[in-house]
């Protein structure tokens, strides 16, 4: 949990605003709640009269990463890239096909139902579509207080008075307890369905794009009805969202994925101050940034070329070479580690930004690359090619103050015309990549 919310937390329980019967949870902030390591979800495809297995949708393929107690950890992703494939598979509505899922310190991966039972307290889920998970035709008294039977627990005070007092902490009308999902607006149907998640007091939350179905103008309201009800209960989460808009406010660390798989996962800071992974670059250029000072500036939206593939037969080496503008043939062939290359921050590429090129030997770009890089705004391969030269220069810098043996493979780096080496071109249309993508792209264009 970041300073701003453990001071937040720590206003809200001296001034009182924790509802009277909720139990916050006394596990240290920062202890990991949840290990997914290698997590795999292969959906298979079967034809014929037999059903005999033909491929498999490779949804999610080998995730790695950790939430820790008190955190909201915000997954985000186009749409088809596995975000709710990993969250069902978290709370364990789906059986992993590999990997493993640990709940504080116990391996869950494989638990059955009865197995399952207690945990299903500790973790719950909100859904997207507040019009298609709330049954029309219970009311929400039923609704909100079904996990209480489910489970054959008895509030203190009753389930009614339980009920509404969800109802209250969600900012409903307890008096509402009698009426049907259809007499609430989708704003207040995801509080409902909120309510539903909270009743049994769960320790981790994992809610599914909880407010692209709503009104832009509500979407704010719950987000921030998410963060208050996290700092007055303690509550631990993980937010998935097609866009980073959303986690952008809520997040404490985000985790970006391409096709199955994490791309970046970093602290929310870091990410926004300098993203590491071309494809965090693109997504961050699709959300509009809300400042006067650049009202007018030239736009850097970066246009990604095509559709994600398919999961059925992914790209091979890395999957985002085929729409990336900095792709070279180590790309195309080697998978890149997701690996902490700065403190807090794990990326999966060869070439990545603002940091020293994880491959500079491979400088011939991909036709494809060439092809993307027509998408990407100039002022962006701009920025791109000053930033990994201001690496590159801080790597020398740092490097003739270090071993001797150590400066020569930096200054290739610093030095681009040194590196564009036709002779080891592959074809000869295709252009040398230099230190960075703004040289490549005046090359393209030439
Ligand atoms: N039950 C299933 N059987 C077969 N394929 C599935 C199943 N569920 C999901 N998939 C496929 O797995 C891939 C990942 O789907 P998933 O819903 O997890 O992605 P997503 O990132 O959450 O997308 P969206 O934002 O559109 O929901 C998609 O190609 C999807 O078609």
């Amino acid at each position: 949990m970041s300073d701003e919310k453990a001071q937040k937390a720590q206003n809200a329980e001296t001034t009182g605003t924790i509802p009277a019967q909720s139990r916050g949870h006394d596990r240290p902030h920062g202890e990991v709640l949840l290990k997914v390591t290698g997590l795999q979800k292969h959906f298979p495809i079967r034809k014929g009269l037999l059903k005999r297995q033909v491929g498999a949708v490779h949804a999610v393929d080998g995730l790695d990463f950790e939430v820790r107690s008190g955190e909201t950890l915000g997954v985000v992703g186009e749409s088809g890239c596995g975000k709710s494939t990993m969250g069902r598979l978290i709370t364990r509505l789906l059986e992993p096909t590999g990997g493993t899922v640990e709940f504080e310190g116990k391996d869950i991966t494989h638990l059955g139902v009865s197995g399952m039972r207690p945990l299903r307290r500790d973790v719950q889920m909100i859904f997207q579509d507040p019009y298609s998970s709330l049954n029309p035709r219970h009311t929400i008294g039923t609704i909100v207080g079904a996990p209480f039977k489910l489970q054959g627990v008895q509030p203190e005070g009753g389930v009614k008075k339980e009920v509404q007092r969800l109802l209250s902490v969600v900012g409903l009308n307890p008096e509402h307890y009698n009426r049907y999902p259809h007499e609430f607006s989708g704003g207040q149907r995801q509080r409902i369905g909120i309510a539903r998640a909270l009743a049994l007091n769960p320790k981790l939350v994992v809610a599914d794009e909880p407010v692209s179905a709503l009104d832009v103008s509500i979407q704010a309201q719950v987000v921030n009805l998410l963060d208050d009800l996290q700092e007055e209960l303690g509550l631990t989460y993980v937010i998935i969202a097609h866009d980073l808009s959303v986690v952008r406010h809520v997040s404490d660390r985000i985790a970006v994925m391409y096709l199955g798989k994490i791309v970046e996962l970093a602290d929310r800071d870091s990410l926004y101050k300098a993203p590491m992974h071309p494809y965090t670059k693109a997504l961050m250029s699709a959300v509009p940034i809300p400042d006067p000072k650049r009202r007018g500036a030239k736009s850097e939206r970066i246009l990604l070329k095509g559709d994600v593939p398919s999961p059925i037969s992914p790209p091979s080496g890395c999957r985002f070479h085929t729409r990336c503008w900095k792709a070279t043939e180590i790309c195309k062939t080697v998978e890149p580690p997701l690996a902490e290359l700065k403190p807090g921050q794990q990326v999966a590429c060869h070439h990545p930004e603002n940091f020293e090129d994880q491959a500079p030997q491979e400088t011939v770009l991909l036709s494809a690359a060439k092809e993307a890089a027509e998408l990407v705004p100039e002022a962006v391969l701009e920025e791109s090619a000053e930033t990994s030269a201001a690496v590159a220069a801080e790597v020398a810098e740092s490097a003739e103050t270090a071993e001797p043996a150590e400066v020569a493979e930096p200054a290739e780096v610093a030095e681009p015309a040194e590196v564009a080496e036709p002779a080891e071109t592959a074809e000869p249309a295709e252009v040398a990549k230099a230190d960075g993508a703004g040289e490549t792209q005046e090359s393209t264009d030439k």
